[in-house]
Order: C-alpha cells, then sequence, then structure tokens
C-alpha cells in the first residue's frame, strides 16, 4: 500500500483561507483542498511546504505554525497530513498550474467539499476563536 507524507498549508488572511480545486486526474480529484504536496525525500516539511506553495499557488510563506496531523487510508492510498497555518507571506494567492482557486470565509468551509480526511480539519479551524483575528 502506497503511504505518503503531505504538507498542508492553511492560507490564512482576514477570517479567510485560500482554497484550490484538484484536478480530476489526481488522486481525490474535483474535490477542493488546501494547497501542499508530497514532502519529498530529505526535506523538511516546512522546506516541502514553502516548496508546494510556492508551486501551486505563487505565494512565499514567511511564517507557519504547526496545526495539526491526520493520519487516513483511503483504501487505494494512506496519507499523513501535517498541517500547517500559514500567517505570514508574501505575493497574492492564485491557481499557478491552472487550476480554480478562491478565498473562502472559514466560516463558510463545508467538509462535503474536501477529501474525507479533511472533515477533522474543517471542525478544528471552525472552533478556533483566535482564527478570527
Ligand atoms: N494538498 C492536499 N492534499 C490532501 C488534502 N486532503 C487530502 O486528503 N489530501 C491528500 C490527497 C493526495 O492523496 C495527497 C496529496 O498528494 P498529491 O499527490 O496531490 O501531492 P503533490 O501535490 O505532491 O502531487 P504531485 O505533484 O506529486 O502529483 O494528500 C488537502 O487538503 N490538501
Ligand atoms: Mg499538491
Amino acid at each position: 500500500m502506497q503511504h505518503v507524507l503531505v504538507a498542508v498549508g492553511i492560507v490564512l488572511r482576514q477570517g479567510q483561507t485560500f482554497i484550490t480545486l484538484r484536478p480530476d486526474d489526481k488522486h481525490q480529484g474535483g474535490k477542493w483542498e488546501f494547497p501542499g504536496g508530497k514532502v519529498e525525500a530529505g526535506e523538511t516539511t516546512f522546506a516541502a511546504l514553502k516548496r508546494e506553495l510556492d508551486e501551486e499557488i505563487g505565494i512565499e510563506v514567511k511564517h507557519s505554525t504547526a496545526f495539526m496531523r491526520i493520519e487516513h487510508d483511503y483504501g487505494d492510498k494512506q496519507v499523513t497530513l501535517d498541517i500547517h497555518i500559514i500567517d505570514d507571506f508574501s505575493n497574492e494567492p492564485y491557481g499557478r498550474e491552472q487550476q480554480q482557486g478562491r478565498w473562502v470565509a472559514i466560516d463558510a468551509l463545508q467538509s462535503s467539499q474536501f477529501p474525507a480526511a479533511n472533515a477533522l480539519i474543517v471542525e478544528k479551524l471552525q472552533q478556533s476563536d483566535w482564527l478570527a483575528v
């Protein structure tokens, strides 16, 4: 069974987060995601986060805080999501790989838009009072 470690970034600004649409031909395609991707051999999670967020949404990550870690088994693939809040970045995010992207209010996030592993992320984000600042 394939097992991957994925660095995931919750890009936050004024109570909103930037999400992107996974291409149809990828694992969990057609679902919205928080940008990120596989941590490569010899790479730290922070380095992977910086690299993936530059590649996928064109931002430069300046600061991140660990948020939570989730293990999920999709049956065809096991993932460990290492999720970080990105609270300082430069450049305006956009779908740099031609994927759709949009800002959405944390309160308006719906678990059903995302892969199953994300339900716990949405729940915790919506419980975190400190995110409102
Ligand atoms: N980026 C991201 N991946 C997620 C989320 N939720 C979730 O279950 N995943 C899963 C889907 C994929 O199986 C895996 C991400 O791996 P991926 O194959 O897209 O990684 P990648 O961006 O490096 O893709 P690639 O360029 O190597 O094709 O994590 C999420 O919110 N964001
Ligand atoms: Mg990715």
